[in-house]
């Protein structure tokens, strides 16, 4: 990798979520400005940031993209402060199919990308967490990369942070940074969250950028503690369960030491994997 000292602040927005839409959105435009105010160039938001999280309210609130009220907001508000806008997720419907999407603003206001999540949260703990959203959700089949003043930063969303084949893909395509809106909840948060993202960041050799919705008392409880991984697996901010924001410097020059320390992206026995691995 070419020697570069690239450097941008990057602010995670931990937002309570109610289930008035019109408040949510007023609420994150709010915490918007204070994460400029703490100088970030890379604001997100978190998953279901303007509904309840629940596969009976993603049809309810719905939007399509990028011409709904959701889209208009986050349009304005990054073009307003400047910045780059990770769009949390949000439900969206296209040709009567729903999808749970992220999507990213750049300064000028424009869309730069949108990812629709890849791997459907199914899972059954008996006495834990039931969730199938593939009852209702159509799974998105694209990876969907950004640039950052020459930084490039991939997307995924919240159970797709368990499947680093899919983090190793957005390696592959040169990827430093990786976002992923997530809501993990009481029963998987606390043993997962940070592991997985510590796990993504260290095989990657990335910064993982985990943002979750604020803990509230009713419905799906989000685990909260949203939190930064640098590209050494380190966790250098974590939030606790309530709103806050939470920031810190991404620094491309550790991607770069790391990558050059331990070169294990150059040491892959790729010879031997795709012989014996080929599902
Ligand atoms: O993987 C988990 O345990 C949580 C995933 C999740 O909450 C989601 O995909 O929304």
């Amino acid at each position: 990798m070419q020697s570069v000292c690239k450097m941008f602040r990057a602010a995670l927005i931990q937002s309570k979520v109610g289930p008035n839409r019109n408040e949510n959105l007023q609420n994150v435009e709010k915490l918007i400005a204070q994460a400029k105010n703490l100088g970030a160039k890379l604001i997100s938001l978190p998953e279901c940031f303007n509904s309840p999280y629940g596969t009976k309210f993603f049809n309810q609130y719905a939007e399509s993209i990028p011409n709904g009220p959701t889209s208009e907001m986050l349009s304005r508000t990054a073009k307003e402060y400047g910045v780059y806008l990770v769009g949390g997720t949000y439900p969206e419907i296209e040709n009567s199919k729903f999808f749970n999407t992220c999507t990213v603003w750049n300064p000028d206001g424009k869309m730069i990308a949108k990812y629709r999540k890849m791997h459907l949260f199914d899972i059954d703990i008996p006495n834990g967490i039931t969730f199938k959203e593939s009852d209702v959700l159509a799974p998105g089949n694209e990876l969907a990369t950004f640039d950052l003043d020459g930084t490039k930063i991939g997307l995924g969303i919240c159970y797709d942070l368990r499947f680093e084949e899919l983090a190793k893909l957005y390696r592959l395509q040169g990827v430093q940074v990786m976002v992923y809106p997530g809501a993990f909840n009481m029963t998987t948060g606390p043993i997962h969250f940070e592991l997985l993202q510590r796990s993504r960041a260290l095989d990657n050799q990335v910064y993982v950028l985990g943002v979750s919705p604020a803990r509230g008392q009713q419905g799906y409880i989000a685990w909260g503690h949203s939190q930064i991984t640098d590209p050494w697996g380190k966790v250098v901010a974590q939030a606790k369960e309530g709103e806050e924001i939470i920031h810190a410097d991404i620094n491309l020059k550790e991607c770069e030491n790391v990558r050059q320390q331990i070169p294990i992206y150059a040491q892959r026995r790729t010879d031997i994997y795709d012989t014996v691995f080929k599902k």
